[in-house]
């Protein structure tokens, strides 16, 4: 059984797949997907280094990931022909840690990503549950954690699906508004409710 685990930026998906592990949950997760297709010597690197030059290149031929974000992010249009390069690359690698995690033998796997909606990932899942939280604390828990500006978190909220949007599209909900062991014990629920689902 494939679940999808979303929500926005700084909702707390790591966090939240984190505590999943703990009790035995396997999971991907598509940001570090997102990093994988786009490493020296990939051809989505060559796309990105083509269309928007060395500005978006490290020294060492790396990818410049503040200066690509700085630009998608201020226009949907760079956005959408990055996504249209990206997101397919991401799905296929999605599919091959998939089938990879499955011989594992962990009960369930855990499909993390922010745009699971958004980019047909949903399709690859069994179920989807959500991590939701109020956006003035997506706000202030990503600029905690990431020290970037207000109207940075703010323009890449824009790119993604509203709260009410995401929620309606969950099979389950997590309230990740309270601390770590509210958010542990309705893991906890989730994950024996999973478990029974795969029984029956
Ligand atoms: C623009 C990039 C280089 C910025 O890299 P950076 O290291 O600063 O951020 P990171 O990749 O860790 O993403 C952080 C968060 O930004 C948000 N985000 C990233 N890409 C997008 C997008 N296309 N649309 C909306 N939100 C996005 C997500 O909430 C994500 O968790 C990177 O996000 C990227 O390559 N995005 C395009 C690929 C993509 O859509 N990834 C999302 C997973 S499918
Ligand atoms: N219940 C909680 N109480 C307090 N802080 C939390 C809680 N859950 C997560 N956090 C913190 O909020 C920040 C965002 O969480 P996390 O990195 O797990 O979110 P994310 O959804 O994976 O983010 P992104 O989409 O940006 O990758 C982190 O600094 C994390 O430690």
């Amino acid at each position: 059984m494939i679940i999808g685990l979303t929500g926005g930026i700084g909702s707390g998906k790591s966090t939240v797949a984190r505590a999943f592990e703990t009790l035995g949950a396997a999971s991907v997760d598509a940001d570090d997907v997102a990093r994988e297709i786009v490493l020296p010597g990939e051809p989505a690197l060559l796309a990105i280094k083509n269309r928007f030059g060395d500005q978006v290149i490290h020294q060492n031929g790396t990818l410049n990931r503040a200066a690509l974000r700085d630009i998608i992010f201020k226009d949907p249009e760079q956005r959408q022909w990055l996504e249209s390069v990206t997101h397919p690359k991401i799905r296929e690698r999605l599919l091959q840690h998939l089938a990879q995690l499955k011989m594992q033998g962990a009960p369930y796997v855990l499909l993390v990503s922010p745009l699971l909606f958004e980019s047909g990932q949903n399709t690859l899942v069994n179920r989807a549950v959500v991590v939701d939280v109020p956006q003035a604390l997506q706000l202030s828990r990503t600029q905690q954690r990431d020290g970037v500006s207000e109207s940075q978190v703010h323009a890449i909220l824009a790119a993604q699906l509203s709260r009410e949007q995401r929620l309606a599209q969950a099979d389950d909900v997590i309230d990740n508004s309270g601390d770590h062991v509210s958010m542990m014990e309705q893991v906890v629920r989730l994950d024996q409710r999973y478990r029974q689902l795969l029984n029956d």
